[in-house]
C-alpha cells in the first residue's frame, strides 16, 4: 500500500471514530427528547424538514444534496427508534414506488406494513394498526391518482407530510426467457407513463393492469411470455432482466405522495396546505369562493376537481396554498373562506418537501 493511501485511511479511521461518538451523543439526546414528548407523536416531521433544511444550506460538498438527505433522514430514523419503533403502511407488496417513497422519508422501514389496496392502507392507520400511512396523490404524467383523493374526502386522517419521487420504469423479463412477448403487466398508472414508449416499441400487445408493478413484476417472474413494467428495485427482488430502462415517456417523471396520521403538524416554516372545498353550482362561485386567498396574499400551488358522487356534474375542489393554517395570514383567509364554502375541510398543514 502507498504512504499516501495508508496515510488517508489512518485519516478516515480517525474520523469514523469522531462519528460514532458523534452520532451516539445525538441519539443520547433524541432519546431524552422521547421522554420530555411523553404522550405525544414521536415523529415530528416539520422539526425533522427544519434539520434537513438547516443541513442543506450549510453543506458545501462534495456530497450532493440528495446523499446529505439521505445520510440524515437514516441518522434521524435510527434515533427515533430509540425513542419508540413507527409503523407505516403503503401500497405493497415489496419493491412497489409506494416503498420507496416511503423508505425515502422515514429514513428506512423499521415496521414496514405493505398493503393489497390504497384503502387498506388509509384503514391501517384509521383503525390504529400502523402509525402512519403514505400514499400516492399524483403524477407528473398521468395527473390525480383519483383514490386518493375520494379516500380523503371521508377519512378522519391529517395530511403531515409531502414526499417528491422521480419515477423510472424499466422493462423487466425473467432471466432466460427467449420466445415472443404476448403480455406486458403493470399498473395503470405506469401503463399511462409510457404509453408512448410502448405504442413504438411493443405496439399491438396486450397491457394488462395490475395492482401495483411489484405485482406485475411478480407475475411476469411466473410467465415467459410476459414482460413487466417496473422500477429497477423490483427487478432485483423478483430476479428479472432489465430490457430496457428508461422508458417513461417523460424524463422529469416524478409521482407525489402524501404522509398520513392521526396527528397534526405544527408549522415549520415553509409549509403547504391542503383543502377540500365544495361550494353551490352557480356563475362565478369559484371565483367567489377563492376570493380570499388573494385578499390575504395566500398562494394557491394547486387546483383539483373530482366528482362529489352527491350528484351528476357536482364536483369537490382539491385546493393547495401556501403556508400553514396556522399562520396568521392563512388563518384569516380559511376564516372567510369558511363562510363562503358549502364544505370546507382542512386536509393538513405539513413541511414542503425537502428534495
Ligand atoms: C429528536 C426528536 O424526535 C424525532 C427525531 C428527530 C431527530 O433525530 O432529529 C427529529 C424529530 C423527531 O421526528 C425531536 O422531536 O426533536
Amino acid at each position: 500500500m502507498s504512504d499516501i493511501l495508508k496515510q488517508c485511511r489512518d485519516q478516515i479511521d480517525a474520523i469514523d471514530e469522531q462519528l460514532l461518538s458523534l452520532v451516539n451523543a445525538r441519539a443520547a439526546l433524541a432519546r431524552e427528547i422521547g421522554e420530555l414528548k411523553g404522550e405525544g407523536p414521536i415523529y415530528r416531521p416539520e422539526r425533522e424538514a427544519q434539520v434537513l433544511r438547516r443541513l442543506l444550506e450549510q453543506n458545501k460538498g462534495p456530497l450532493s444534496e440528495e446523499a446529505v438527505t439521505a445520510i440524515f433522514r437514516s441518522v434521524m430514523s435510527n434515533c427515533r427508534a430509540l425513542e419508540r419503533e413507527l409503523s407505516v403502511a403503503y401500497l405493497g407488496p415489496q419493491g412497489t414506488f409506494s416503498e420507496e417513497a416511503a423508505n425515502k422519508q422515514f429514513g428506512g422501514l423499521s415496521a414496514p406494513k405493505p398493503c393489497i389496496s390504497i384503502d387498506e392502507v388509509f384503514r391501517m392507520v384509521e383503525s390504529g394498526n400502523a402509525d402512519y400511512a403514505v400514499v400516492p396523490v399524483e403524477n407528473s404524467t398521468e395527473g390525480a391518482v383519483g383514490r386518493t383523493l375520494d379516500l380523503l374526502t371521508t377519512t378522519s386522517l391529517h395530511i403531515c407530510g409531502e414526499i417528491t419521487l422521480p419515477i423510472h420504469h424499466c422493462l423487466l423479463r425473467q432471466k432466460d426467457a427467449t420466445g415472443e412477448i404476448r403480455r406486458i403487466y403493470s399498473h395503470a398508472q405506469s401503463l399511462g407513463q409510457c404509453h408512448e414508449w410502448l405504442n413504438l416499441n411493443l405496439g399491438g400487445i396486450e397491457r394488462v393492469s395490475t395492482g401495483s408493478n411489484a405485482q406485475a413484476a411478480e407475475l411476469a417472474a411466473r410467465d415467459p411470455f410476459a414482460v413487466a413494467i417496473a422500477g429497477k428495485r423490483a427487478a432485483e427482488i423478483f430476479d428479472l432482466s432489465i430490457l430496457a430502462e428508461n422508458i417513461e415517456d417523460d424524463p422529469r417523471n416524478v409521482t407525489r405522495f402524501l404522509v398520513l396520521a392521526q396527528h397534526d403538524v405544527a408549522p415549520s416554516g415553509q409549509d403547504k396546505t391542503s383543502l377540500l372545498l365544495a361550494t353551490k353550482n352557480v356563475p362565478g362561485a369559484v371565483f367567489n369562493l377563492l376570493a380570499p386567498l388573494a385578499e390575504h396574499g395566500v398562494d394557491m400551488t394547486e387546483f383539483g376537481s373530482r366528482p362529489s358522487k352527491l350528484g351528476i356534474w357536482e364536483y369537490v375542489f382539491f385546493v393547495d396554498i401556501k403556508g400553514h393554517h396556522q399562520d396568521p395570514h392563512v388563518a384569516k383567509a380559511l376564516h372567510e373562506l369558511e363562510q363562503r364554502a358549502s364544505l370546507l375541510k382542512i386536509l393538513g398543514s405539513y413541511p414542503v418537501a425537502v428534495i
